[in-house]
């Protein structure tokens, strides 16, 4: 599947880009290989894992490397791939504003700027997810009441999913900027049953054998109700987003946050 791109400031681009992929041994990483391996353009370089040195992936070759590891460690490779010079597209979840900050002024550092090195993060790649999460900024104003559910396979080790945080921030952003009051709730007992708060929206998590990566945004109002909902029934989904990052972070300097940034949703 192509996805439409929106017009992005023109860079050298090296013919064939050389990729590397951290987390290669996990649910995502192998996918992710099988996907470099057959598209045009991109070649595997490097696999690497836990227990792995990092030699690696810095004396690979990678111009590019794709993190699909684990949160506790995602920020780490991040800074290790910029001292080598590699940029980086991140599936990993686990990003906070610090960290963000982080790697912004790691990426501000003279020589990294000077090399025009990029970092692109995003929570998911996912085409339908990203629409999703699009669509349910764009509603949030228009609604009093807004909740999150966000359902994944069992063996996720986080809670609530990166995504789920992102459409919360989102909808959080858009309801401030509008000048609205929190969602209605005179719950007074129970308080546990209702979810994470993510910038005063609730958000709820489900685990289930079966699932991959789902998610539902539920704005209502007096008398009807939006839902939005998105479902990767498989991780092969995720990949055309991927590979759209890996050949635009090449021409994006700085940090991107979010898939939605690179297509044409604005
Ligand atoms: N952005 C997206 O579209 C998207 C999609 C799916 C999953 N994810 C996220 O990607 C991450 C990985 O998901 P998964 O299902 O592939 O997990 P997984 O557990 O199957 O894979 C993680 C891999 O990272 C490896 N790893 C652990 N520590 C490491 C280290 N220090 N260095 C290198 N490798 C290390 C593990 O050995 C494992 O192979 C999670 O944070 C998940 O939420 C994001
Ligand atoms: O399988 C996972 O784990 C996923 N994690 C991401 C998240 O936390 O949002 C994206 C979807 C799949």
């Amino acid at each position: 599947m192509t996805i439409p791109v929106a017009s992005a400031t023109p860079s050298p681009v090296p013919e064939t880009i050389n990729v590397a992929v951290l987390g290669a041994a996990g649910r995502m990483g192998r996918t992710v290989c099988d996907a470099i391996e057959a598209a045009a353009g991109l070649e595997l370089v490097a696999r690497y894992d836990a227990g792995d040195d990092f030699s690696v992936v810095r004396e690979s070759g990678a111009h590019v490397a794709v993190d699909f590891t684990v949160p506790g460690v995602t920020e780490a490779n991040v800074h290790a791939l910029l001292d080598a010079g590699i940029h980086a597209v991140v599936g990993t979840t686990g990003w906070t504003d610090e960290s963000r900050q982080r790697v912004r002024e790691h990426l501000a550092q003279p020589a990294v700027a000077a090399a025009r090195t990029g970092v692109l993060i995003a929570p998911n790649f996912g085409l339908s997810a990203v629409l999703a999460m699009t669509f349910a900024a764009r509603a949030a104003r228009y609604f009093e009441s807004v909740e999150v559910i966000e359902l994944h396979h069992p063996d996720k080790i986080d809670a609530p999913s990166g995504t789920a945080r992102h459409t919360a921030a989102a909808i959080a952003a858009a309801r401030a900027d509008a000048g609205m009051a929190p969602s209605p709730d005179a719950t007074e007992t129970g308080h546990d049953a209702r979810g994470a708060d993510v910038d005063g929206v609730r958000v709820h998590a489900v685990r289930l054998r079966g699932l991959v990566a789902h998610e539902e945004i539920l704005f209502g109002n007096v008398g009807e109700q939006l839902s939005i909902r998105q479902d990767s029934f498989d991780r092969v989904s995720f990949m055309p987003g991927v590979l759209l990052a890996v050949r635009e972070v090449v021409t994006r300097p700085g940090l991107t946050v979010g898939l939605e940034n690179v297509l044409d949703l604005s």
